[in-house]
């Protein structure tokens, strides 16, 4: 059975996102960890996200991972590919978006693709080609401050426009208002004048669909998992999926809980905070990290094995802007990361062999990091905690339930409520 929609997600979280989407938009999604092995049973699928932790690596081996998986899909006669990256348009001067996008268009034979990360339930919407991230400029947000890729510049044509040797055009408000038929018309002029990319402008669900729509016959879609809602119907007008409900229902998963944050995403900061005192939380200290390393996750080990139980030990690396600075400047960026995602990514490991199989991760990078040392292959798209955010479990026999929490979704008490819609 071929595959309609393949998706190649730049971060896990972000994979989950795009597959919460999907799912709510009635199509049977599975979601795998890096490229599937070929003996993972697809079963009645409809579409597959392959989710990649290649956001904030360099840009050439994001191409070589992307196209991997893209080879992956092709071998399956999937219809159409979507690039999912994140909401807030997460990328440095020197990639990865525009040269992943460009990779991606060469391979599926395209000529043509958008640019459209909006998600106006989570506060992203693109006015004009700006980015605004709830009631500020991206550039305004603490987006300004992330530890990987800090996003100064809100003019999302600009910034793709640093990343890629093509023409960067923008379909605005103005085109998106008139619906489907008049993107589509925007996208064949921009064709004309020799325009490879795309920024569309979306602020409303409404306009996510009608750009869905007129993206019915372009091979390569890119953006967040908003865009993605108008695509279901296009198959479904094609008559190749079904009208039926998609259920969301996990298979029971018992097991010691558990939280691992390593977000240090404005959102997630409070959403820790919110914690102190409701569960047993260590907070990693930067000395002590520096000093130990990653065998700093066995004494967090030692200390949680006696709290195990329903209620979720938590683990957090979270700082605010001015404390990962700080350890930035000692360290280096990239160093500074990869020290926290070891130390978490232990402790993950320490804690499934404990018994944890309900685990909530707050990150994008962390949960690539958490999940890769569970050894998972694929996942399951159960309920939604909060936008964008739901509970998945391994497809594994001893089931793992997973939440992967992007940086700045969730509620302030995301972390607690996760455990209610699991129970
Ligand atoms: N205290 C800290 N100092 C410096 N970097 C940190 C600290 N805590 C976490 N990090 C790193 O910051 C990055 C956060 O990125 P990510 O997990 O993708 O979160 P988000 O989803 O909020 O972007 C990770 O690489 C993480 O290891
Ligand atoms: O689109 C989004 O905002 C998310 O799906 C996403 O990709 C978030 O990434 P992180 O903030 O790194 O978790």
């Amino acid at each position: 059975m071929a595959i309609l929609l393949g998706a190649i997600a730049d971060d896990f979280t972000g994979a989950s996102d795009l597959a919460n989407t999907l799912v709510k938009s009635g199509m049977r999604t599975v979601q795998t960890i890096g490229i599937p092995p070929d003996s993972l049973d697809l079963g009645d699928t409809d579409a597959v996200v392959i989710a990649l932790k290649s956001r904030s690596i360099p840009a050439p081996d994001a191409i070589d991972q992307s196209l991997d998986a893209y080879r992956w899909l092709a071998d399956r006669a999937t219809k159409q590919i979507f690039f999912k990256y994140c909401s807030t348009f997460d990328s440095t001067d020197e990639g990865n978006i525009g040269p992943v996008g460009d990779a991606l268009l060469d391979a599926a034979g395209g000529d043509f693709t958008i640019y459209c990360p909006a998600f106006p339930e989570n506060g992203r919407q693109i006015f004009n080609g700006y980015l605004f991230v709830g009631d500020v400029l991206l550039s305004e947000s603490s987006m300004r401050n992330h530890p990987l890729t800090p996003m100064t510049d809100p003019n999302l044509v600009r910034v793709l426009a640093r990343q890629t040797p093509n023409g960067v055009g923008l379909v605005n408000q103005l085109t998106v208002d008139k619906g489907a038929t008049a993107i589509e018309q925007a996208f064949g002029t921009m064709r004309k004048d020799g325009l490879r990319h795309a920024i569309v402008d979306a602020a409303r669900d409404r306009d996510l669909i009608e750009i869905g729509h007129a993206c019915k016959d372009l091979k390569l879609v890119t953006g967040g998992s908003g865009v993605a809602m108008g695509l279901p119907d296009n198959f479904r007008a094609a008559g190749l999926l079904a009208e039926d409900q998609v259920s969301d229902a996990l298979p029971k998963v018992t097991g010691t809980a558990a939280i691992l944050s390593g977000s240090c995403s404005e959102a997630t900061r409070g959403q820790v905070d919110y914690m102190e005192n409701r569960v047993p939380l260590w907070r990693i200290d930067a000395d002590m990290a520096v000093e130990k390393g990653q065998t700093l996750a066995d004494d967090i080990l030692d200390w949680a094995a006696p709290q195990l139980g329903d209620t979720p030990v938590m683990v957090s690396a979270t700082a605010a802007p001015e404390n990962v600075k700080a350890l930035q400047d000692r360290i280096g960026r990239n160093e500074a990361g990869a020290l926290m995602e070891g130390i978490l990514a232990r402790v993950a490991e320490g804690l499934h062999a404990k018994g944890a199989r309900r685990i909530v991760s707050a990150g994008g990078e962390t949960s690539g990091a958490v999940v890769k040392a569970l050894n998972v292959t694929a996942l399951r798209i159960g309920p939604q905690i909060d936008p964008g955010v739901p509970w998945t479990a391994s497809v594994e026999d001893d089931p793992t339930a997973l939440a992967m929490k992007s940086g700045n979704f969730g509620a302030p008490d995301f972390f607690e409520k996760a455990f209610k819609v699991l129970s």
